[in-house]
């Protein structure tokens, strides 16, 4: 559904993306993992078009996305930190995108909404906001066109633990509805149960991209935090050509 080739991008004479490839189809659950500054927001950016790569191609269901803008309407966005007209109210941003989307209300899905009690704040201004609450203003809006695709980078940064709870549920039905779903965190124990595959972004790279269900086997683990403490050991152990371990070895 959507394939990204070969993908390079510099910001100065830093290298942030160095030649990366990976293909997503629907009904997966991608998480991108991978430490501060490794580069999974600029590869999120890149595929919505907002950071134009150096070299490479990015595809959206078989079409290059290179000028043509018509494939965003396809994905539902929740930024990292939701950037929104500070004097508008929430009303008037749900408006304003609403009517730029051209979708009637009746389709929309109104169940984050609902489910963060949203009308009942309709009239706050976006900059008298705490952060949790604009994160749930960018989480109504990624999920209200019913988008084949989210992309939802740290959905639950900020967010209360039964708000958490909310929106895991949420992407947890919306995956079932078979459609892409990409995702970061830093919290692994939130992607446990969500995740189909794994995408290990290390310094601009790709240092694997794998099912969960291979890492699974290949570890001996079944928790994403130890699935991945283990691959990241066993490939270091690869590298400096010590031979890894049984994984329940490498933790005794
Ligand atoms: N517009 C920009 N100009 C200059 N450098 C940038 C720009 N955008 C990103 N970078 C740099 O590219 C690198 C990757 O940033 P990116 O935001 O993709 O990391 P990340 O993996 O999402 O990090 P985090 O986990 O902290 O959110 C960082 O070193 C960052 O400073």
């Amino acid at each position: 559904m959507i394939s990204v080739k070969n993908i390079s991008k510099r910001f100065g004479k830093f290298q942030a993306l160095d030649d990366i490839s990976f293909q997503c189809e629907r009904g997966q659950c991608i998480a991108l993992i991978g430490s501060n500054g490794s580069g999974k927001t600029t590869i999120i950016k890149t595929i919505l078009g907002m950071v134009i790569p150096d070299k490479g191609i990015i595809e959206f269901e078989g079409k290059s996305i290179a000028n043509d803008w018509t494939y965003r309407n396809d994905i539902g966005y929740m930024p990292q930190i939701g950037r929104y007209p500070e004097n508008m109210t929430i009303g008037q941003v749900l408006d304003m995108i609403s009517d730029i989307r051209k979708i009637p209300e009746k389709s929309l899905d109104q169940e984050l909404y609902e489910a963060f009690r949203i009308g009942n704040l309709l009239n706050k201004k976006m900059g008298t906001l705490s952060g949790g609450t604009r994160q749930k203003v960018s989480a109504c809006l990624a999920f209200m066109f019913n988008s084949k695709v989210l992309i939802l980078d740290e959905p639950s940064a900020g967010l209360d633990p039964i708000s958490s709870e909310i929106l895991r549920d949420k992407i947890l039905s919306e995956k079932k509805k078979n459609k892409l779903v990409i995702i970061t965190s830093h919290i692994l124990s939130e992607l446990d149960d969500l995740v189909t595959n794994i995408i290990y972004v290390q310094d601009g790279n790709i240092r694997f991209h794998e099912s969960i269900h291979a890492l699974q086997r290949e570890t001996g683990e079944e928790k994403l935090s130890r699935v991945i403490t283990s691959m990241l050991r066993q490939e270091d152990a690869k590298q400096n050509g010590v031979q890894p371990k049984a994984l329940k070895d490498q933790w005794l």
